[in-house]
């Protein structure tokens, strides 16, 4: 361990290394490396906690990690493998989540320094409020692909992690997926959907069936077109006869939906016969979209496809060999093989719960994976859609960008030496850096922001007293889904309570079943309407949030709710189209959804001006080096756009107002739950379906198949 050898480190860094203490969260790509490199550089107090266990997609890239380790903790087997580089150090790892209750601003408050190496926003924006409560400087990082990123956050000095807008998820409305898919992915997220609705948690906004209620599709009827008023009536009767005698697994709603009655019920019933579903899902379906003619009109109409025409000799018993074709694009009639065999292992696992739980969609899973390459190709196949090779789908399915070892190495390299010039307070060291596979025009592939970013006035976590303006239906949306969807998945707190500002009424309250009968309540019920402030409390986090509803009336295809954080983007639509006064070199910074920042496109109102540093064209050629860019020409300028929510002192944080009652952990190895995986950011928009978080900052990814 060269850095414990006296010279190595200058004196007074090696004696900061030896008293600190630090948190590292998160032991996959970029963790392992970090705590590899702590060690190595000294460090002797690090505590490391990861909820997840290892697999064998992460041995190429997390080196801390053997085939012999697969199924164990990463926390644990981190902590063991990096002992061996210095077994005098004292090293604590966590089973567990970071979101978890034991995790409180009391166990932050015991470090000097944490880093985060963390693969998706809920942690991370947990992590950031963790430690800007508890006033400890955070070393954020992620990777993605060749792309990495490493930025000190610290309370008062800099931007915090959800001062910047996060890159949208990207969603699709529900008829393009139900009736008129026209790319790959469409019919990757149906297939989803489909795996959900026979075997997984079932969701309301994941219906597979044909959307009779399309407005396109209604238009006919609707308008002045007899003829397709007719059409569409003996069509419905046809329907209504199909499904008499199709043992009535479909019917309509008022609107003229198809609903799905019981498709999971149907399905066991039907023993998970191949056929069956196959011609259903693939035949009838199609034909049932077929007779909705308008939606012909203009694009290709599906071609139905039927199971004996394709496999007149049945399905093989046995299509592991073409499953194991990960890069060969299978044909219509290899997928019905698939679809076949995967089914039968999907449909016995499914029946081994019994009722008691439901199965998971994960790209890793070989069946799970199987049925929706499958299932998606043939409706690929059926909407002259590219087909795609089951690597490609998998990659789609998961979002996932390869993760570059190389990179989490370099990115991790950088955390630490920040956490050097932390410890030392050379904050003017501490700027973001990002590594990019490119040289720049100054042949740099790492390159350091100018400056720090200031925080964000508006920012709803770190300004001193947060408010958002949410846009929403409040005639729509029910309480609980306002706790699960709003309060928990796009405003990532844990466990919430929600009060009335004016009346201090409780809509939700954080201890069990104290408001439970409001859960099914509409807001506009609860006289949650325009206008409104609402009180938010996260104990837990130490966190406040003032909400202000502003009610709209969504239409069918329309989100049900959005956070505004700026009230210019409330303006109607119309004034909303009057050009925005340019800001020249815009550089404000916005993370895409993997953690690592994009180039902002409609940023908060808040704007400043910075040197452009991290892609730039210029005459320059010094080496590729990390530049600290010392030019302090380009003054920080907060533009003009205000809102009501604008705080005096946006550097001053959220007031502490109860304490954590969590007590530090002194057990060296501390097992505390197997939680499961955390559920990623949610939406801001409830009523598309949405692809998955792009992954994660680290990572989140795999170069080659080796399952
Ligand atoms: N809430 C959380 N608490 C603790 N650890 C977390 C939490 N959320 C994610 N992590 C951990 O962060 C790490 C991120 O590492 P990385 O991006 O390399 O992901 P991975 O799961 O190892 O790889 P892949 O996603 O490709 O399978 C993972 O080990 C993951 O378990
Ligand atoms: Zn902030």
């Amino acid at each position: 361990m060269a850095a414990a050898i006296d010279g190595v480190l200058p004196a007074t860094l090696q004696e900061f290394v030896k008293k600190s203490k630090v948190l590292v969260v998160g032991a996959g790509g970029i963790g392992c490396e970090v705590l590899k490199n702590l060690v190595l550089s000294g460090f002797t107090e690090i505590e490391i906690i990861d909820l997840d266990t290892i697999d064998l997609s992460n041995l190429n890239r997390q080196f801390l990690f053997h085939r012999e380790h697969v199924g164990k903790s990463k926390a644990r087997v981190a902590r063991e493998s990096a002992l061996s580089f210095n077994p005098d150090a004292k090293i604590t790892a966590y089973h567990d989540s970071v979101t978890s209750t034991d995790y409180g601003v009391n166990f932050f408050k015991k470090f000097d320094v944490v880093l985060s190496a963390l693969d998706n926003r809920a942690a991370r924006n947990h992590v950031n409020r963790m430690c800007l409560n508890a006033d400890v400087p955070l070393i954020e990082s992620g990777t993605s692909g060749y792309n990495g990123q490493v930025e000190l956050i610290k309370r008062g000095l800099t931007q915090c992690y959800e001062c910047t807008p996060k890159e949208k998820q990207r969603t699709f409305p529900g008829c393009t997926i139900r009736n008129t898919p026209s790319e790959p992915i469409h019919c990757i997220v149906w297939a989803k959907h489909l795996f959900n609705q026979l075997f997984g948690e079932s969701v309301e906004d994941e219906d597979i069936s044909p959307d009779a209620a399309d407005p396109e599709a209604l238009e006919a009827t609707e308008g002045k077109d007899k003829a397709a008023e007719d059409d569409k009536e003996k069509n419905n009767d046809k329907e209504k006869n199909d499904k008499e005698k199709d043992n009535e697994k479909d019917s309509s709603n008022s609107n003229g939906n198809v609903v799905r009655i019981n498709t999971r019920q149907w399905a066991k019933d039907c023993n998970y016969d191949a056929d069956k579903l196959f011609n259903k899902f693939f035949n009838e379906d199609i034909n049932y979209l077929l007779r909705m003619s308008n939606l012909w009109k203009s694009r290709k109409a599906p071609v139905p496809v039927q199971w004996d025409t394709l496999l007149p000799g049945g399905a093989s018993s046995d299509a592991t060999e073409l499953a194991r074709q990960h890069h060969k694009v299978w044909t219509v009639e290899e997928c019905a093989h698939v679809f076949a065999n995967a089914l039968k292992e999907l449909s016995a696992a499914f029946l081994k719960l019994e009722g008691s739980d439901t199965l998971v969609w994960d790209k890793d899973d070989q069946p799970a994976m199987d049925f929706v390459a499958a299932c998606a190709n043939v409706r690929s196949h059926i909407f002259d859609i590219e087909r795609k090779s089951r690597f490609e789908i998998k990659s789609m399915a998961g979002n996932i960008i390869p993760a570059i070892a190389t990179t989490n190495a370099i990115t991790a390299g950088i955390s630490v030496i920040r956490v050097f010039s932390v410890l030392q307070a050379r904050w003017e060291q501490c700027k973001a850096v990002y590594a990019r596979l490119r040289l720049n025009g100054r042949n740099q592939i790492l390159v350091a922001d100018a400056f720090f970013p200031p925080p964000n006035p508006n920012c709803y976590v770190c300004a001193s007293d947060p408010a958002i303006t949410l846009r929403i239906d409040t005639k729509r949306v029910q309480i609980k889904a306002f706790r699960d969807e709003v309060l928990i998945k796009t405003l990532n707190m844990v466990n919430p309570d929600l009060t009335v500002e004016s009346t201090g009424s409780i809509l939700i309250s954080s201890e069990d079943g104290e408001t439970e009968c409001n859960e099914e309540k509409l807001l506009s019920e609860m006289n949650i309407v325009d206008g409104v402030i609402l009180k938010c409390d996260d104990f837990f986090q130490n966190y406040e949030l003032s909400i202000i509803i502003a009610h709209f009336d969504a239409e069918r295809e329309d989100v049900l709710f959005e956070v505004i954080a700026d009230k210019n983007q409330l303006q109607p639509k119309e004034e909303a189209k009057i050009p925005e006064p340019v800001v020249t070199e815009p550089s404000t910074r916005k993370r895409a959804a993997n953690g690592t920042d994009a180039t902002a496109d409609d940023g908060p109102s808040t704007s400043k001006r910075s040197r452009p540093t991290e892609i730039k064209d210029d005459d320059d050629d010094e080496d590729c080096v990390v530049v600290e860019d010392e030019d302090d020409d380009f003054e920080e300028v907060v533009s003009a756009a205000t809102d009501k929510l604008t705080v005096e002192s946006p550097q001053k944080l959220v007031t502490k107002r109860k304490p954590s009652t969590i007590s530090d952990v002194d057990e060296e190895i501390t097992e505390i739950l197997d939680s499961s995986d955390e559920e990623l950011a949610g939406p801001t928009k409830c009523k598309r379906t949405k692809l998955e978080e792009p992954q994660p900052a680290t990572s989140g990814v795999e170069v080659i198949n080796i399952d």
